[in-house]
């Protein structure tokens, strides 16, 4: 007797579509990941899909983009030339791709998602012929088509190496964009105890106190979650805050605070915390935060540019708005939506943001500056030219406070962090955001 037939899953279907919506409105519309995923906006397809499709798009559309040079070389190689007016065709076969080569997915489950979504599209289905033609020899061949690929280079940027190739040299840039290719850790900041929270969530204790894991699953289901026991904070975005040195009792500026993984780090050291971010949506994450861990801090909404504080600060931590290129790990959309220009754009914003900041300090007080951008101007440059301005005095970073991680204080005493630090035998308990931190004394 004849089987009858399974039903074609629907939420197979739905997660690819909002994969692919995602990757269109990243690549085409030029919008951040984080903003199209973030559940306040109930509205979009992402966010109508039930939790585990929901990270199943999520982990397609990340693919897609942490692999999307290799994915275009593939379609390249089977695509003699691209299809015009064949509406979302190509992103249907990205998204597709990146589930054959890179991802735990049954062949024929990106296949028959991808044909349904080309049939569906109104021109993209004139090409029904060629889609399937492409994703079956995609499966067929997928052992051998990026056979002797340059990974790390196909998934960079043209601007992004060149510029990391004059800043770091070849060796260096090339650990970067490797590093890049890896998932990242879960890093927690925790209250205490790092041994046994480690043990706890199967995770193990890095030398500067914070708890790395491997993801899986929900943050929020994690044991101490709820009783606010730790905070998600990569680990090198958890050493700003602990070189303003002991803030007990001290009134503290936290800049550009939201969503406020360094605002807990002062509360939690027992500081008087002002925590100032422009957007409203971050601060109600800032504050839900807080209260979730039962700290507490002055919130501000306002423009840094245009705000003035009632009497000064004995510290400041300002962690400017930048290009986020130390985050590619984190956020693969951002080395395929920024671009050279935004350097320089953002740079006369975070001097604007260091001047006003320098005021705001007491005589003798210290300001640490932060941006989790590779971009030296952004970094290393803001430093020196702050110094020039202001006569501020740097105060080196020593190694001992930091833990000991190696390789990542500079000649001058700034801390450099890059994506290919802290090595690990487990790549996926490798590595760090690149971030610049640099201190200095206020005359
Ligand atoms: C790198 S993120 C801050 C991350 C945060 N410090 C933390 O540790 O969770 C940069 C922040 O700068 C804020 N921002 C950008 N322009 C600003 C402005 N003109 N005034 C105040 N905040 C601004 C953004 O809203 C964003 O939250």
């Amino acid at each position: 007797m004849a089987q009858p037939q399974k039903p074609k899953s629907a939420t197979g279907l739905a997660s690819r579509q909002a994969a692919t919506g995602l990757l269109i409105a990243v690549l085409d519309t030029r919008q951040a990941l984080d903003g199209l995923i973030d559940p306040s906006d109930g509205g979009t397809a992402f966010n109508r899909l039930g939790d585990r499709d929901r990270r199943l798009a999520r982990a397609i559309v990340s693919t897609t983009l942490r692999r999307f040079g290799e994915i275009e070389a593939a379609l390249d190689r089977m695509l003699d030339r691209r299809p015009r007016k064949a509406g979302a065709l190509i992103r249907i076969l990205q998204i597709a791709a990146a589930q054959i080569l890179f991802m735990d997915v049954a062949d024929h489950a990106a296949v028959s998602t991808a044909m349904d979504q080309v049939t569906a599209d109104p021109d993209g289905r004139h090409f029904k012929g060629l889609a399937n033609a492409v994703l079956r020899r995609m499966a067929r061949e997928k052992d051998t088509v990026l056979v002797g690929a340059d990974a790390p280079r196909l998934d960079t940027p043209d601007w992004l190496w060149t510029r990391w190739i004059k800043s770091y040299g070849e060796e260096t840039t090339r650990a970067i964009a490797a590093a890049h290719l890896v998932e990242p850790s879960l890093d927690l900041t925790v209250k205490e105890d790092a041994a046994g929270w480690a043990e706890k969530l199967g995770g193990i204790v890095l030398p500067s106190g914070t708890v790395r894991l491997v993801p899986t699953g929900r943050v929020a289901d994690l044991p101490g979650y709820a009783e606010g026991a730790w905070w998600v904070q990569d680990a090198a975005a958890a050493l700003p805050a602990r070189l303003l040195g002991d803030v007990a009792g001290k009134r503290v500026a936290d800049l550009c605070a939201a969503p406020g993984g360094k605002t807990a780090t002062l509360a939690h050291a027992g500081a008087s915390v002002t925590a100032v971010d422009i957007s409203a949506p971050r601060l109600e994450r800032l504050s839900a935060n807080l209260k979730r861990l039962g700290l507490s801090a002055d919130v501000v909404a306002a423009d840094l540019l245009a705000w003035q504080p009632s009497e000064p600060f004995d510290a400041i931590l300002l962690d400017a708005p930048c290009t986020a290129t130390g985050t590619i790990r984190r956020h693969p959309d951002t080395a395929w939506l920024k671009q050279s220009a935004d350097v320089k754009s953002i740079a006369v914003r975070q001097a604007g943001m260091i001047d006003r900041a320098v005021s705001w300090l007491k005589p003798g007080g210290t300001l640490v500056y932060c941006t989790c951008s590779l971009e030296p101007q952004e970094g290393e440059g803001q430093a020196a030219a702050a110094i020039a301005r202001h006569g501020l005095t740097p105060s080196p970073i020593a190694a001992d406070e930091i833990g000991g991680i190696a390789g990542v204080v500079t000649e001058a005493g700034y801390l450099r962090t890059l994506p290919c630090h802290l090595p690990d035998p487990n790549p996926r308990l490798a590595g760090l955001d690149g971030f610049f931190i640099g201190r200095l004394i206020k005359p």
